[in-house]
C-alpha cells in the first residue's frame, strides 16, 4: 500500500485522484502542508503555474516540496505541474522547485493548436496513450540525466528524472490510467528501496 498526494491548491485535482484509485493506493488530497509528512509520492497537477507558484508560497509549500523531493519521494508532474518541476522556464529568471533538469517553454503551442488530443507513444508506459493538451508546455532541452519518455514530432513532451516524472499533456482527463499507473509503480519501488 502506498499513499499518494495530490497537491489541491489550484487546477485538476479530481480527476488525478481517480486515475490513481487503486486497492493498493491511499489518496491524500493535499491542502495543508502537514498533510505531505507520512505521504510516499505527490502529484503536481495542471493548472495555471504562476498562479499556483503565488499559491505555494501563499501557503507555506515551498520550502517543504523541496524538502520532499529532497527525500527522494517521487513527484509526478502534468502541465502546469511540469513548469514548477523544471529548473530553467523560457523567458523566467529562475524555476519553481526546479528537480528536472530540463528547460522548458510555457504556453508552446500556437493559436490553433492551443487545445488537442492525439495518441502518443509513451517509452514503458504505452504505444497508444491518450494525451490531452490544453496551452502546454514544451519541454525544449532535457540534461544527459533525463530520460526522455515521450515526443510529439520532434518535441519532448514527457520526461523523467531519477524519481521526478512530468508531462506536458493530461493524463488525468482520459480514461486511461496507465501513466498514473507508471507513477504508482514508481512511488512502490522507491518506498520499498527506502
Ligand atoms: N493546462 C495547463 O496546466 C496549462 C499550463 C499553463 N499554460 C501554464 O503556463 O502554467
Amino acid at each position: 500500500m502506498v499513499k499518494i498526494g495530490v497537491l489541491a491548491l489550484q487546477g485538476a485535482v479530481r480527476e488525478h485522484v481517480k486515475c490513481l484509485e487503486a486497492p493498493n493506493t491511499e489518496i491524500v488530497i493535499v491542502k495543508k502542508v502537514d498533510q505531505l509528512a507520512d505521504l510516499d509520492g505527490l502529484v503536481l497537477p495542471g493548472g495555471e503555474s504562476t498562479t499556483m507558484r503565488r499559491l505555494i508560497d501563499l501557503y507555506g509549500f515551498f520550502e517543504p516540496l523541496k524538502e520532499f523531493a529532497g527525500e527522494g519521494k517521487p513527484m509526478f508532474g502534468t502541465c502546469a505541474g511540469l513548469i514548477l518541476m523544471a529548473e530553467e522556464i523560457v523567458g523566467y529568471d529562475q524555476g519553481h522547485l526546479s528537480v528536472i533538469n530540463m528547460k522548458v517553454q510555457r504556453n508552446a503551442f500556437g493559436r490553433q493548436r492551443e487545445s488537442f488530443e492525439t495518441d502518443l507513444l509513451v517509452t514503458d508506459v504505452g504505444e497508444d496513450i491518450r494525451a490531452v493538451f490544453i496551452r502546454a508546455p514544451l519541454i525544449v532541452e532535457v540534461g544527459e540525466n533525463v530520460q526522455v519518455l515521450s515526443k510529439y514530432g520532434d518535441e519532448i513532451v514527457a520526461a523523467r528524472q531519477g524519481h521526478f516524472l512530468a508531462c506536458s499533456f493530461h493524463p488525468e482527463l482520459t480514461d486511461d490510467h496507465r501513466f498514473h499507473q507508471y507513477f504508482v509503480s514508481m512511488v512502490e519501488e522507491a518506498k520499498a528501496n527506502n
